[in-house]
């Protein structure tokens, strides 16, 4: 281990995993939310694409799902009483409340945080801001559960700083790394870190989507790069084309996605296009031939066809320094116009060299694909022995880890079984051994 490399932190499917049409939005959140799912095999989906990473030789690890349902926040709304009367109540009351509390949303962990690397920080250290994702009721109740897991795996202060959320307000919306993308040359070399946005908070003026929520702000960005302590002239902003959130693009990696010197986006992602990439380049500096600009016209694939197949949600991945992987999920080989581009795309001369496909349906029902169900984090070797070791993926964790979905997990949940109390204490003894399992700590309140 002499360089650095980029780390792949899942989210691990919670047992609560569930279609309850909670993001307007997003498309496939809305349209899913009479199906019943399969947290069992929802949890295998994704335990096998990090096998499959870590078998790759990429450094890939496991960040734990939440405690779900949450009734904390259920006695915060005013429900009182035993655990198993507060379900009863919610259920009668309020049910759609009790389907957010119960969301296994946090397995997004694009969203979970941003992060820099120590190549770019003023302290040289890795810096974390979980996001506070107070757009969607459901996912605003994630960030504290969040901070606690991410600095029980990267816990040396030495190495790792630690920053609270923003503001839980409008104002400053955060969804995290979904909405961030870092371009270098070395993963340990300083970087350009690339924040897109949704809207200005502050400026009613400027453009924003008629429709559906533009769920981040510039301003929120901003506080997260001055908090990491980013040099101005390596920080871009660029804002979302308002259009492309309107159609069900909620989060930028659902039509851009980047690695390295690769940014691999489509021709309407953007407000101003021409303008994100001369940013970019200038803020590249020298070498300018060395960056690829990977744009995908309309003509090829519609805007419509990427939010279906999910195209861009992929994870862009180093094998070299000119070898790249593009991890795409099923629903890319399914759709003929992606496929075509895939295939013309590794075959012509951009890094890209290579695709691979993985069945996510369980995630993506919900809109999330392979890039929403990891965080990146660029790390030094002496980073990355500082990790928690129990987190790192291998093949006694994967073993492990599917045996402890297999006696925990359901096959089935309705909306209905969320009231079931049986649930709720399933769901506490699976989280209680896993916290044991990822050396953890008392990360849970019920364990407090
Ligand atoms: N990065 C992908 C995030 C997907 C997530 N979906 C959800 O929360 C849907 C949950 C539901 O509808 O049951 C979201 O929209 O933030």
């Amino acid at each position: 281990m002499h360089t650095a490399t980029e780390a792949n932190f899942d989210g691990l499917v919670g047992p609560t995993h569930n279609y309850s049409g909670l993001s307007f939005g997003n498309v496939a959140s809305l349209n899913n939310s009479a199906q019943s799912s399969n947290p069992k095999a929802a949890a295998k989906q994704g335990l096998t694409k990090m096998k499959a990473l870590a078998d790759m030789g990429f450094v890939q690890g496991v960040l734990a799902p939440h405690e779900r349902p949450h009734i904390p926040t259920l006695r915060r709304l005013g429900f009182s009483g035993s655990d198993a009367n507060i379900l009863q109540q919610a259920a009668k009351h309020a049910p759609k409340l009790l389907a957010a509390v119960s969301s296994a949303s946090c397995m997004w962990t694009a969203n979970a945080a941003t992060v820099s690397p120590s190549g770019d920080t003023s302290d040289n250290r890795v810096h974390f801001t979980p996001a506070n994702l107070v757009n969607k009721f459901h996912r605003s109740i994630e960030h504290q559960t969040t901070g606690a897991i991410l600095q029980a795996t990267f816990k040396d202060d030495k190495h790792f700083a630690h920053h609270p959320a923003l503001p839980s307000v409008e104002h400053f919306g955060d969804e995290g790394a979904a909405n961030h993308t870092r371009f270098c040359h070395d993963y340990g070399e300083q970087g350009i870190e690339f924040f897109v946005y949704g809207m200005e908070a502050f400026n009613s003026k400027a453009p924003r989507p008629a429709k559906f929520p533009a769920r981040h702000t510039l301003e929120a960005s901003q506080a997260v790069a001055r908090h990491h302590g980013l040099l101005a002239d390596q920080v871009v902003y660029a804002q979302q084309n308002p259009a492309v959130i309107d159609a069900g693009v909620f989060h930028n990696d659902v039509i851009a996605v980047g690695n390295r010197n690769a940014h691999f986006y489509h021709q309407d992602a953007f407000l101003d296009t021409a303008k994100m990439k001369q940013d970019l380049l200038t803020a590249w500096g020298d070498r300018a031939s060395d960056f690829h600009l990977i744009e995908v016209p309309r003509s090829a694939v519609p805007v419509a066809d990427c939010i279906q197949s999910y195209l861009f949600n992929s994870q862009l991945l180093s094998r070299s320094d000119k070898d790249m992987v593009l991890i795409v999920p099923g629903e890319c080989e399914n759709n003929p116009a992606v496929w075509a581009y895939l295939q013309s795309l590794i075959k012509g001369n951009s890094p890209i060299n290579e695709v691979q496909v993985f069945d996510l349906k369980q995630s993506m029902s919900n809109g999330g694909g392979p890039a929403c169900l990891r965080l990146r984090v660029a790390l030094t070797p002496a980073e990355q022995r500082a990790i928690n070791p129990a987190t790192l993926m291998n093949d006694a964790l994967f073993e492990r880890l599917n045996c402890w979905v297999d006696k925990y997990y359901r096959d089935e949940l309705h909306e209905k079984d969320l009231a079931d109390p049986q649930l709720l204490h399933e769901s506490r003894s699976a989280l209680d051994e896993l916290t044991q399992i990822l050396a953890l700590g008392s990360v849970y309140e019920f364990q407090q």
